[in-house]
């Protein structure tokens, strides 16, 4: 993490945090940290746990070790792996998006944004009948509603539609509308599964635009999942980088972006490209090991499993436990392999240097990656 936080500054402690799905070990011994007010990213290759992580936090999968403490502004703080899944957004004050949208596409923006806010209009109704039509409390909770709600149509650019069908909207509107719920419910962690996810740059550029706006004028802290780069290192003051739900990198995105480990696992590039940067950073014993046995399913696109493939590689997690995987699948264990090898070569020799051949391309050469 960027600097030493005290506890006061922390929402977020994620500790020895492990999730085994039968013999899948989808999270291992996984520990990290996210500052209130800031934005953690947590990114990684395609099945490296980043959506089971949000699944523990969010309480749709109760993990098989770990803790994972939430502390609010007040000062209380909530083990979340303990608390029940409902509790989790009431209480600890967590909201979360999903990789695929979840509005109610025949609702208005309004409506949608109005739904969010059921619980507090019911407890301000005394859940009666009587009290939705006489209830001061309930008049008021209802006026406020609306005004929060146009607040966020507002901030998500979103006002003048706020009386069409959410399903009309384009796709990047319907992110920003998502966001504009979640935060309709007042969280103090925001969890955003892939909010960039199909946009294109302008949308990317729009959204980016929200998230900087809610960091700094509300105090609500985002952990964000995101494969898209422009994203991640614009807004981010911390990543947390996984592989194989073990974590490589944790840092600054500046620190992130330089890792050898990161650069090898994944940097929302192709194998291609991985060599090139490689090349870049001056190793190119890292990169003739790459050669041995790059995984074609480490890029977008597709999902994958600890035990797929043939077995002949092992990635270790918590102590005494070592997962089974094929050869060569783990990029970041290939450069731990060769560390004292990995340090910068002069500008010089990187100019001259030719770029590994061009030849290597996924296509043209066998991988001896999982299946
Ligand atoms: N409910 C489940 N049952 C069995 N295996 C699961 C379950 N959920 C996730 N997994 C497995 O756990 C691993 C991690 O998956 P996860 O979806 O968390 O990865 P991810 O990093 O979010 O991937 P992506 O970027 O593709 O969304 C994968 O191998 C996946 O197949």
């Amino acid at each position: 993490m960027n600097g030493q936080a005290s506890a006061g500054d922390l929402i977020l402690q994620v500790e020895h945090l492990s999730m085994k799905f039968g013999g899948l070990v989808a999270i291992g011994d996984l520990s990290f940290q996210a500052k209130r007010g800031e934005i953690t990213a947590l990114i990684g290759p395609n099945g490296a746990g980043k959506t089971t992580v949000f699944n523990c936090i969010t309480g749709f999968y109760k993990p098989t070790e770990g803790m994972i403490t939430l502390s609010r502004g007040d000062g209380s703080t909530y083990l979340l792996e303990r608390l029940p899944n409902h509790e989790i957004p009431a209480r600890a004050k967590v909201a979360r998006t999903f990789q695929n949208i979840r509005l109610f596409s025949g609702m208005t923006l309004l409506e949608n944004l109005l739904v969010a806010q059921h619980n507090k209009l019911m407890k301000a109704s005394g859940y009666t009948l009587l009290g939705l039509f006489g209830f001061p409390s309930y008049r008021q909770a209802s006026a406020e509603s609306i005004d929060l709600a146009r607040h966020w149509l507002e901030k998500a650019d979103l006002v003048d539609r706020a009386d069409d069908p959410a399903g009309d909207l384009p796709y990047g509107a319907q992110r920003r509308l998502e966001i504009a719920r979640a935060m309709c419910t007042g969280p103090e962690l925001l969890c955003l599964d892939e909010p960039a996810a199909g946009l294109n740059p302008k949308e990317s550029a729009s959204l980016n635009q929200l998230l900087m706006d809610i960091k700094d004028n509300t105090g609500t802290s985002i952990l964000l999942i995101e494969h898209d780069m422009s994203v991640v290192m614009q807004i981010s003051d911390h990543v947390v980088v996984l592989e194989y739900g073990r974590k490589i990198s944790d840092g600054n995105p500046q620190s992130v972006r330089t890792d050898p480990r990161v650069i090898a696992a994944y940097l929302g590039v192709d194998d291609e490209e991985v060599e090139t940067v490689l090349t870049e950073v001056g190793d190119e014993d890292v990169i003739e090991q790459l050669d041995t046995g790059p995984d074609s399913e480490h890029g977008p696109g597709s999902s994958s499993s600890f035990l797929a493939g043939p077995v002949t590689d092992t990635i270790g997690h918590s102590e005494g436990e070592r997962v089974t995987v094929s050869k060569g699948a783990s990029k970041a264990a290939q450069v731990d392999a060769r560390k004292p090898a990995v340090k910068p070569k002069p500008a010089a020799k990187k100019s001259t240097s030719p770029a590994k051949p061009a030849a290597k391309s996924s296509t043209a050469k066998p991988r001896g990656g999982r299946k």
